[in-house]
């Protein structure tokens, strides 16, 4: 009996054994570790344990599993380096930009272009015969669609009743006035929105700029037309590419400084962001140079990481001395997703200055009040465009008159 259930036994297992040579190549991706009781799995065991194979990689899901709030609240870095056209032909000639005063005004008409839609859809609704309560609702809905604000809206709206209501009749010069005067209000005529590139330390050392901001906002651009800008003001510019994450973003600032004849300090791709703007303003001391520029990474993988980052980076330079302006840089097409963006750099490092890039591409300039309100800092500098020379200080009359439309 003993030798019959023998003979079964070993006739079931080699069969067994048969079956899984023969399923074996199927079997293995789906099978469990668990599955170690047949004989075939015998010989699998060593690519079953805890140490996954190749194979076994090649299958884990690529992305996404250890995302987080903050990365998706916040934009990525795009994958490509944004080459400016000027940054994609090599100019080893250095150029004379053009001086910055009066810029504003002679981007005004493609700021106004841009603009428009909001003066123009204010003039009009003002100018209806009866103002009643829904024409109000339509002003408060065309401010907050303009990026204005919730608070600032009803400030401006509140207002703006009362003086139509004192004024009587309206024509559509007084209107236009009206407008003006109110929208200059809350842009905020009085704000000192000097940047400060003088040195508020010892006088033997430069000014320190810090532009900080998502990547793909136009950081790194600013940075260069930054330069450019003190350049053609007659100084001396050290640009440091503290944004060690992407070799072709120090590429870019670098191709922009020598534009202008300004040294660009880099460092190891991936290397240490602080060590690097440590570098620059130490290399910028000994050259004698009026202003160091440093373009930081913001390439937001959790908040803890940009604050241990940035905080580093303002920590390490302020070794040398005080960081005199620290500029974010916010793009004005983001809408909301723009005041994310500054709400959580103002949490790290102290902004003392915002710049709003690519105003040229929206109607949505209420982002100057809204961002302003927010942070209680003000607009110092606007992209007007993808030129070199498209980057102008910020004049509220200017900017408001391109609002409302010329007289
Ligand atoms: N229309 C317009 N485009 C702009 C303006 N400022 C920047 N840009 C464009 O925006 C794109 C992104 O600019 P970058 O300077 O590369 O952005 P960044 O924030 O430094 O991002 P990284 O290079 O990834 O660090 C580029 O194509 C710029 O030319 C502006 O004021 N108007």
């Amino acid at each position: 009996m003993e030798i019959v259930i023998l003979v079964v036994v070993i006739a079931v297992v080699a069969l067994a054994a048969i079956s899984g040579l023969v399923v074996t190549g199927r079997r293995k991706k789906a099978a469990g570790p668990q599955e170690t009781r047949t004989p075939e799995s015998t010989t699998e065991t060593p690519t079953r344990t805890a140490e996954p194979t190749v194979g076994e990689e090649t299958e884990a899901p690529p992305e996404g599993a250890r995302r987080t709030i903050e990365e998706v609240g916040l934009p990525e870095a795009e994958a490509e380096a944004p080459v400016t056209p000027e940054a994609a032909e090599a100019a080893p000639e250095v150029e004379i930009p053009a001086p910055a005063a009066g810029r504003l005004v002679r981007l005004r008409a493609r700021l106004s272009r841009s603009q428009n839609s909001l003066g123009k859809g204010l003039l009009t609704l003002l100018s209806r015969e009866h103002l009643d309560e829904e024409t109000w609702e339509e002003v408060e809905d065309t401010l907050l669609t303009a990026d204005v604000g919730v608070g600032p809206t009803q400030e401006l709206v509140e207002r703006l009743r009362e003086r139509v209501r004192v004024l009587g009749t309206r024509t559509p010069e007084e209107l236009r006035g009206l407008l003006r005067e109110e929208l200059l209000t809350l842009v905020g005529p009085d704000m000192d929105r000097t940047v400060h590139t003088e040195t508020q330390g010892a006088e033997d050392r430069p000014g320190v700029v810090l532009v900080v901001g998502v990547n793909g906002t136009g950081k790194t651009t600013t940075t260069g037309k930054l330069a450019r800008v003190l350049v053609a003001d007659g100084k001396s510019v050290v640009l440091g590419a503290a944004d060690t994450f992407r070799a072709a973003a120090a590429d870019q600032l670098e191709t922009w400084g020598t534009r202008v004849g300004a040294r660009t300090v880099r460092g190891p791709e991936a290397g240490d962001p602080a060590s690097v703007a440590f570098d620059a303003v130490k290399q910028g001391t000994e050259a004698g140079a009026d202003v160091v520029l440093i373009d930081t990474a913001g390439r937001l993988h959790t908040k803890t990481g940009l604050m241990d980052e940035l905080g580093k980076v303002k920590r390490v330079v302020e070794k040398q001395g005080p960081v005199d302006e620290v500029l974010l840089v916010l793009d004005a097409t983001t809408g909301q997703n723009g005041l994310v963006q500054a709400r959580v750099f103002a949490e790290v490092v102290d902004i003392t200055g915002i710049v709003l890039t690519k105003l040229d591409g929206t109607a949505k300039g209420g982002i100057v009040i809204s961002v302003q309100r927010e942070l209680g800092v003000p607009v110092k500098l606007v992209g007007l465009g993808e030129g070199a020379d498209d980057l102008a200080p910020f004049e509220p009359e200017a900017f408001v008159d391109a609002l409302v439309g010329e007289a």
